[in-house]
C-alpha cells in the first residue's frame, strides 16, 4: 500500500493536452556504433534529449534496483520517513517537490551519492548496496556520453575528457540519484484511454550537466520540443518508456558550457493512467560546487562571445533551490535575452 492520499487532495496543475504522439522523432543512439559522437551532438542541439542503447549496463542491475525501490515504497509512510528522513532536499519526499510549493503525484528518494551527508546508510542495506552498484555503472554511461558530446562538439582528442572530468571521479563533484515512484492515479475514475491530466512531476529543466534516466515500462515522461521556424508553439512529446535503454537529458549547466549549442530540455511527467506504477531512477551529474560554469574555450569559435554571465555550480544550485520548478533559472544569467 502506498501512503498517498486520494487524487482529489492534491493540487492539480492544469496541463496542456498532449498532441498526437510523434514518438519516432526522439533520437535513439547506439553508444558503441561508429558515428555515435555526431549523432549525440545532433540530438543535443536539436532536442537536448536522446535515448541511449547498447550502453553496457547489465539489465539485472536496473531490475534489482527497481525491485528494491518498489519494496521500499510499499512500506508504511512513517517507516519511509523514519528510514530516510524527510526530503530537505535529500531524503524521502511525498507529493511536495522542493520547498517552494511545487507538488506532484509521486513519492521519491533523493540521494547524494558522492558526499558524506548521504542518507543512503538509512536505507535497507540491500537497497543501499544496489543504489551504489547501479550508480557506479550509470556514472560510467554518463562519462562515456560526455566524451561523445565533446567529440561531437569538435573538441580535440587530447581534451575530450573535459566534460567527463568535471563529474566522474572528480573529488567533491555533486552527483545525485533520485528514485521517483508514481502510483496509479485515476484509473478508478476514468474510462481507459482518457488522459487524466494529473501532474506527476511538473515541467522543468534539470540544472546539472547531464541526467541519465531509466524507467520501468510505465509511460508518463514527456519532453518539450523546441520551437522552430515552422512551428512556434511549444509541443509536448510523449517519450515511450524503454526499460532496456537510458534517456539522456542536457542540463542547464551543459547549455552554458556549450554556449547554447546544446539546450537543456524541458520535461515533465504525467501521472500513470492505468493500474501500473511508474518507477524512474535518475542519475544527475553535477560538478564540484566551486566549478566555474562558463562556455568551454574548447568549443568557442574565435571572437565568439559568451551568452551567459559566469557562475559557479554552488551558486547556481543555491539559486535553483529558491525558485519554482518551472522557472527559467538561466534567465538571470543570460547576457543576451532569450525570446
Ligand atoms: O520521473 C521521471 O521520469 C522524470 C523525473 C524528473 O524529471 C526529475 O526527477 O528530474
Ligand atoms: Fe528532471
Amino acid at each position: 500500500m502506498v501512503a498517498i492520499t486520494a487524487p482529489s487532495s492534491i493540487d492539480q496543475i492544469p496541463l496542456v493536452k498532449c498532441p498526437k504522439a510523434n514518438a519516432a522523432i526522439i533520437p535513439s543512439i547506439d553508444l558503441s556504433a561508429p558515428g555515435a559522437a555526431a549523432a549525440v551532438a545532433d540530438a543535443c542541439r536539436r532536442f537536448g534529449f536522446f535515448k541511449a542503447t547498447n550502453h553496457g549496463v547489465p539489465a539485472g542491475l536496473a531490475e534489482s534496483l527497481e525491485a528494491g525501490a518498489m519494496a521500499f515504497f510499499a512500506l508504511p509512510h512513517q517507516q519511509k520517513l523514519d528510514m530516510s528522513g524527510p526530503a530537505r532536499p535529500l531524503g524521502y519526499g511525498s507529493k511536495s517537490i522542493g520547498s517552494n510549493g511545487d507538488v506532484g503525484w509521486l513519492e521519491y528518494l533523493l540521494l547524494s551519492v558522492s558526499s558524506s551527508s548521504v542518507p543512503t546508510s538509512a536505507l535497507p542495506p540491500s537497497l543501499q548496496m544496489t543504489v551504489e552498484e547501479y550508480t557506479r555503472a550509470v556514472r560510467e554511461v554518463s562519462g562515456k556520453v560526455m566524451e561523445l558530446m565533446a567529440e561531437g562538439l569538435g573538441v580535440a582528442k587530447e581534451e575530450r575528457e573535459v566534460l567527463r572530468r568535471m563529474v566522474v571521479g572528480r573529488e567533491g563533484s555533486d552527483e545525485m540519484v533520485r528514485v521517483n515512484h508514481y502510483p496509479p492515479c485515476c484509473s478508478c475514475l476514468l474510462p481507459p484511454g482518457r488522459d487524466c491530466g494529473v501532474t506527476g512531476f511538473g515541467e522543468h529543466t534539470d540544472p546539472q550537466i547531464i541526467s541519465v534516466l531509466r524507467s520501468n515500462s510505465t509511460a508518463g515522461l514527456q519532453i518539450m520540443l523546441r520551437e522552430n521556424d515552422d512551428d512556434d508553439l511549444p509541443r509536448w512529446v510523449p517519450v515511450p518508456p524503454d526499460p532496456h535503454s537510458f534517456f539522456i537529458n542536457v542540463g542547464d549547466s551543459l547549455q552554458v558550457l556549450t554556449n547554447g549549442r546544446f539546450r537543456s530540455v524541458k520535461h515533465r511527467v504525467l501521472a500513470p493512467e492505468g493500474n501500473e506504477s511508474r518507477l524512474s531512477v535518475i542519475y544527475f551529474g553535477g560538478p564540484a560546487p566551486s566549478q566555474r560554469i562558463a562556455p568551454l574555450p574548447q568549443v568557442m569559435r574565435e571572437g565568439e562571445e559568451s551568452l551567459y554571465r559566469e557562475f559557479t555550480w554552488g551558486e547556481y544550485k543555491k539559486a535553483a533551490y529558491k525558485t519554482r520548478l518551472g522557472d527559467n533559472r538561466l534567465r538571470p544569467y543570460e547576457l543576451v535575452a532569450s525570446p
